[in-house]
């Protein structure tokens, strides 16, 4: 049964994919044998089904990482290293099968899923520091340590990136882990587990539940359970607020990752060609469902005729499809949810005087949304306060930079932000002004594994890449040597 599921995916090592859990190093069902089944968002055609798993399987997987945390918070950093150097290696072994897959379960183009399988960490050493003391005989010494075992909950929009941006961090600081990956991209994270253990990480120190209508209460031990240390997440922001409150019943550290609503500026001074590319790719890149995605394109009144039709222009030249064919520019949303979402904001932008550029409806009985750019969005549309997470640029006219930095402010939400200006004196001020963790000046591509990634108001807790992401996953300890 499952070698011919794992034909469906035409990878050329189809032992690569797995239809079951991990727990303690072993592949696993559901206790009930409840499954979740997995569509490619493309076609709606069945790829396969992982374990509907729940509480039981939960407790297990936890008490399996805090069993398997002695031995691998002992490891030396460069034992850790040199087995993530070889998962990093396997990971590159298999590059086309690791994008290809993430292309089959969320849709994008095989040149966005091959890209995020190159975008990946690893982490070779942390560094503690000494502290000049105030007393003759005294030495301070802070020493890193391993939080302990860390739950890991990720979204569907980087089945594979989300997910190695946290695991990397914890495995390099010595933590062990249990992971819920999403139930609609669950293949990737089993996929990654499998060449974890090929690489040598040890049973246990890996676990992965599967689940979907269980999420719940999974998610709420994955927060509460005493032995866990920390809690990770990426999505949504009431799913984060929600998750932090359950983590706070035991005061463990948490990194959140939520929504963001991010906004990007057209100075009247901007180098017209670069901002078009860069909104293009801002906008529209994983059919605009990345959290950094521009979600509001203010652009000043100057300019604005001529940016908007150039935007509308190259939009229109985009094409829509299966991201396995090679000719696709943009693929599906992952669910028909996503593609209502994109339309109510549409219709409510419409209903209230904004002018359809391009696209703006959903291609019928699929999941596809034409890439729409819509101009004169009112102040009062819902884009403005909601992200669309989808295909949609909203153009919006502004005339000066304290009024567009107000407007830009004015969300509950700040991941991330980009203008384009080539005064250099205005970079610095608005740079400064934009209440988010991101700004991208004279870019609209700011992720890399390097960055400290993350968020401030109610996009989240904490970051996430480079040396930055890993003391995420440690505490500081303070030792003091006396009488000396
Ligand atoms: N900041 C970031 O880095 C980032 C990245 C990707 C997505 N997002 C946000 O995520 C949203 C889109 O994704 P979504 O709609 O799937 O988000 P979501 O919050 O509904 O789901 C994200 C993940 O959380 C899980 N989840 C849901 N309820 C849970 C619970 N009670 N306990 C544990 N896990 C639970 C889901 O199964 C999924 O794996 C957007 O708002 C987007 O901004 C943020
Ligand atoms: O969607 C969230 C992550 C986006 C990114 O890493 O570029």
């Amino acid at each position: 049964m499952a070698s011919s599921q794992a034909s469906v995916f035409g990878l050329k090592d189809s032992s690569l994919i797995r239809f079951q859990g991990l727990i303690d190093g072993k592949w696993v069902d559901a206790k009930d044998g409840a499954k979740i089944v997995v569509k490619n968002p493309a076609t709606n055609e069945e790829l396969g089904t992982v374990p509907e798993m729940g509480l039981a399987e939960t407790k297990e997987a936890i008490s399996a990482a805090a069993k398997a945390f002695p031995a691998w918070s002992t490891t030396t950093g460069k034992e850790r290293h040199d087995i993530l150097m070889k998962l990093f290696a396997l990971m590159q072994e298999h590059h086309d099968d690791l994008g290809r897959l993430i292309t089959l379960e969320n849709g994008k183009t095989l040149t966005e899923g091959k890209g995020e399988n190159a975008y990946t960490e690893e982490a070779v050493r942390t560094y503690g520091e000494q502290i000049p003391s105030p007393f003759k005989n005294v030495r301070n010494v802070v020493i890193k340590q391993p939080v302990g075992t860390s739950s890991i909950m990720t979204p569907w929009n980087f089945p594979s990136a989300m997910i190695t941006r946290k695991l990397g961090a914890a495995l390099a600081a010595g933590c062990t882990t249990v992971i819920k990956p999403p139930p609609e991209t669950p293949f990737s994270a089993l996929a990654l587990a499998e060449l974890a253990a090929r690489a040598g990480v040890p049973d246990g120190v890996i676990n992965i539940v599967t689940t979907e209508k269980n999420v719940s209460e999974v998610g709420k031990e994955m927060c509460e359970s005493k032995a866990v240390k920390k809690v990770t997440f990426t999505g949504s922001t009431p799913v984060a607020k929600m998750l932090a409150s359950m983590a706070s019943s035991t005061l463990k550290k948490i990194s959140l990752e939520a929504g963001g609503n991010a906004p990007f500026i057209v100075f009247d001074d901007a180098d017209m060609d670069e901002a078009v590319a860069a909104a293009i790719i801002c906008k529209f890149r994983g059919s605009g469902q990345t959290c950094v995605c521009a979600n509001r394109i203010f652009v000043h009144s100057s300019v604005y005729a001529e940016f908007a039709s150039r935007l509308a222009e190259k939009v229109s030249a985009f094409k829509v499809g299966n991201g396995l064919d090679e000719s696709t520019t943009h693929g599906p949303l992952i669910h028909k949810r996503a593609t209502e979402k994109v339309s109510r904001h549409v219709e409510d932008a419409i209903s209230q005087g904004a002018q359809v550029l391009v696209g703006g409806k959903v291609i019928e009985n699929s999941n596809f949304f034409q890439p729409t750019v819509l101009s004169d969005v009112p102040a009062g549309a819902l884009i403005n306060t909601e992200e669309t997470f989808g295909p949609l640029a909203a153009l919006v006219k502004f005339e000066t930079e304290e009024e567009v930095v107000r407007l830009a402010n004015s969300t509950e939400v700040g991941l991330a932000g980009y203008f384009f200006s080539r005064d250099v004196g205005r970079v610095w001020r608005v740079a400064e002004k934009l209440e988010v963790g991101m700004v991208g000046v004279n870019t609209g591509l700011i992720s890399q594994a390097v960055i400290p990634f993350g968020g401030v108001k109610e996009s989240g807790l904490g970051r996430e890449g480079g040396p930055h992401g890993i003391d995420e996953y440690m505490n500081e300890k303070l030792i003091v040597f006396g009488g000396l």
